[in-house]
């Protein structure tokens, strides 16, 4: 059943992550940029929670301060239990290979490598055993089992994402961050990650984020959370497309 938008954020039992009065900002001086302005959130466990907002409206930024790849200027970021905000730059490489998956826009999977190799990489370079349930599991909930001896070049962008998604999941994160996941795919293709998504969501009891500026994508989630100036504008449960167009015109 779909809900109508919220200004307050309804709370959140067993957050796997937790962010409070997040700050970020840009430059000194006369070139301040107030990116955030003071965040706080709660991601649900096991849900796919999307992102969305204006341009600009601090996005991508709240997502590096999560992950540790930007450093929050004032606040604190926990991911399941873990407080990132007051880690060192090797404790981050750590968190980041070990507990949280990414998906990009642009895939980035490694050209020189067939699909197999590419899901198990991050793995390999951990030095860390791949267990051999979850990877068939992952591979047949993406639907590449007759793909992974091929290289990227020799697979469309729809299988190359679903590569890249197979590669993020595999470790079992404890949440998986996806940046415009299905920005650069077809309506075809699109349909098959997003229905990825869900399943990993409601099958493999995964947490995923995702940032999207289509309300298409974003009506998959559970729970639409939008951003404006640096701020949590509100949320959306259960949304369709019509009540996330609405929820971003409401915020106009
Ligand atoms: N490295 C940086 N240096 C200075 N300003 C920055 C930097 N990164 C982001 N900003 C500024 O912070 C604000 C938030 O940017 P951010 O990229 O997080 O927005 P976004 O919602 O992800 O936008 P988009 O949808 O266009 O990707 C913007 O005003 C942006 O110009």
């Amino acid at each position: 059943m779909s809900t109508a938008f919220t200004r307050t954020l309804a709370p959140i039992s067993d957050p796997v992550v937790t962010v409070r009065a997040l700050t970020k900002t840009f430059g000194r001086g006369s070139t301040l940029v107030p990116a955030l302005r003071g965040i706080d959130l709660d991601i649900g466990r096991g849900e796919l929670t999307a992102i969305m907002g204006p341009s600009g409206s601090g996005k991508s930024t709240l997502m590096h301060c999560i992950v540790g790849l930007e450093a929050a200027t004032s606040g604190t970021v926990t991911i399941d239990g873990k407080e990132v905000t007051s880690m060192k730059e090797s404790e981050l490489t750590k968190l980041r290979r070990d507990h949280i998956g990414f998906i990009f826009q642009s895939f980035n999977l490694v050209p020189t490598l067939n699909a197999r190799e590419n899901i198990t990489l991050p793995a390999t370079i951990a030095g860390r055993e791949i267990d051999r349930e979850r990877f068939d599991q992952v591979v047949e909930t993406v639907g590449l089992g007759d793909r992974l001896d091929h290289r990227p070049t020799e697979l469309s962008g729809g299988q190359q994402q679903r590569v890249a998604c197979a590669r993020a999941m595999v470790g079992s994160p404890d949440v998986v961050f996806a940046d415009e996941p299905t920005g650069n795919l077809d309506s075809s293709a699109t349909a098959d990650i997003l229905q990825f998504l869900r399943t990993s969501v409601d099958e493999l009891g995964q947490s995923v984020v995702m940032v999207t500026h289509e309300p298409d994508a974003a009506a998959w989630a559970d729970r639409v959370v939008v951003l404006r100036d640096g701020q949590i504008l509100g949320e959306l449960r259960n949304p369709t497309r019509n009540s996330v167009l609405d929820a971003l015109r409401d915020g106009k």
